[in-house]
């Protein structure tokens, strides 16, 4: 069974106050986009995890445990224990999404996990798990686990776990600066709660911007492009400063909108036309700013067999 499984963008990422279960309440607008990792889960005789660059993708893999800390292995657990079963796969997960990059790639090998070992040994005419079931299971595992089940484009409150689909028109034209080096996702959302404490500043209770999602409904990049928002932003600005740089030559390019995916390092760049993101990609590319360049477009589906 192979899943493809795409990354996210964050097109609004609302931070509220820190809970007392240690995550903060979020608006978390998800997107996804087509870069995509792929799982294969096959029969073994124990549980087994590979994990290799995607063809033709320049991916670092070297910090992804190929065990049971694997989120992919984490994922084919619950599914055994919820159909008691033995979890004897073995899961090949080849990856093009950047890690510890801010687009989710854990939690996107994780869902596609999910939806293989489903596959795999849940009844083929009458299947105890539904899509809900596995999102349910996802949010075990990580925040953006549900999301990378569902795919499009969908607004996340809660820990952003709790997911409603936004209505979208046409294709979006991204470009994403990747950087060496990833960002941990506790230690941004640490150094945001820091910032906010030495400015004596409350965390806000974050909404749905009204502007992202007329923009998303009527496909207006530049719309989108003005509307987009990450609190997080100034978190990994601060733990790394250099990509301010980034932005600024995104923008530069011709970007209508440029901001840092996610928990980061990952700069995302939205273009208003394909061929604006050509141009933006190519600029990226010479000025040297990004380890990689990369190019893609969304609302693309979620976790799916192929
Ligand atoms: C920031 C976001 C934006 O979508 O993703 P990335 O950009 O890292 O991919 C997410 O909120 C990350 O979600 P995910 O990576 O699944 O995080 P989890 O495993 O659930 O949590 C890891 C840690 O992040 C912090 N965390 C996560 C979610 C949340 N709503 N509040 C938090 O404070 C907590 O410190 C938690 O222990
Ligand atoms: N299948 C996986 N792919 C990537 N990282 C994984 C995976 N399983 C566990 N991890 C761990 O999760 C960390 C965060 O990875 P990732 O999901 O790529 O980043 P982000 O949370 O920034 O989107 C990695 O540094 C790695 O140690």
């Amino acid at each position: 069974m192979t899943v493809r499984v795409p990354a996210k963008v964050n097109l609004q990422l609302g931070v509220g106050p820190l809970r007392e279960d240690g995550y903060h309440d979020l608006v978390n607008v998800f997107h996804a986009v087509s870069l995509f990792d792929e799982v294969t889960a096959a029969d073994a005789a124990r549980l087994e995890v590979s994990v290799q660059a995607a063809p033709y993708s320049r991916v670092a893999v070297g910090g992804v445990p190929a065990d049971g800390d694997n989120l992919a292995a984490r994922a084919a657990g619950l599914v055994a224990a919820r159909l008691g079963v033995e979890p004897r796969v073995s899961l090949r997960i080849r990856k093009a999404i950047p890690v510890a990059g801010g687009m989710a790639g854990g939690s996107a090998d994780a869902a596609a996990a999910l939806v293989a070992c489903a596959r795999l040994w849940d009844d083929r005419d009458d299947p105890v798990l539904t899509r809900e079931d596995l999102m349910e299971m996802g949010a075990e595992i990580g925040s953006d686990v549900p999301f990378a089940v569902l795919g499009g484009t969908a607004v996340g409150v809660g820990r952003g776990e709790q997911l409603t689909s936004a209505l979208t028109r046409g294709t979006f034209h991204w470009v994403f600066a990747t950087a060496d080096g990833g960002l941990s996702t506790p230690a941004v959302y640490a150094e945001c709660d820091r910032l906010r404490e030495t400015r004596g500043e409350p965390a806000p209770r974050p909404s749905v911007s009204e502007e992202l999602m007329t923009a998303l409904a009527t496909g207006d990049a530049k719309a989108l492009g003005a509307a987009l928002t990450n609190d997080l932003q100034e978190a990994a600005l601060s733990l790394r400063p250099s990509l301010e740089r980034v932005l600024d030559a995104g923008r530069d390019f011709g970007a209508v909108g440029a901001l840092v995916s996610g928990s980061g390092p990952t700069c995302a760049f939205l273009a208003e036309t394909e061929e604006d993101a050509a141009g933006i990609a190519d600029g990226l590319d010479g000025a040297g700013v990004a380890a990689q360049v990369l190019r893609a477009s969304g609302p693309v589906p979620g976790a799916t067999l192929v």
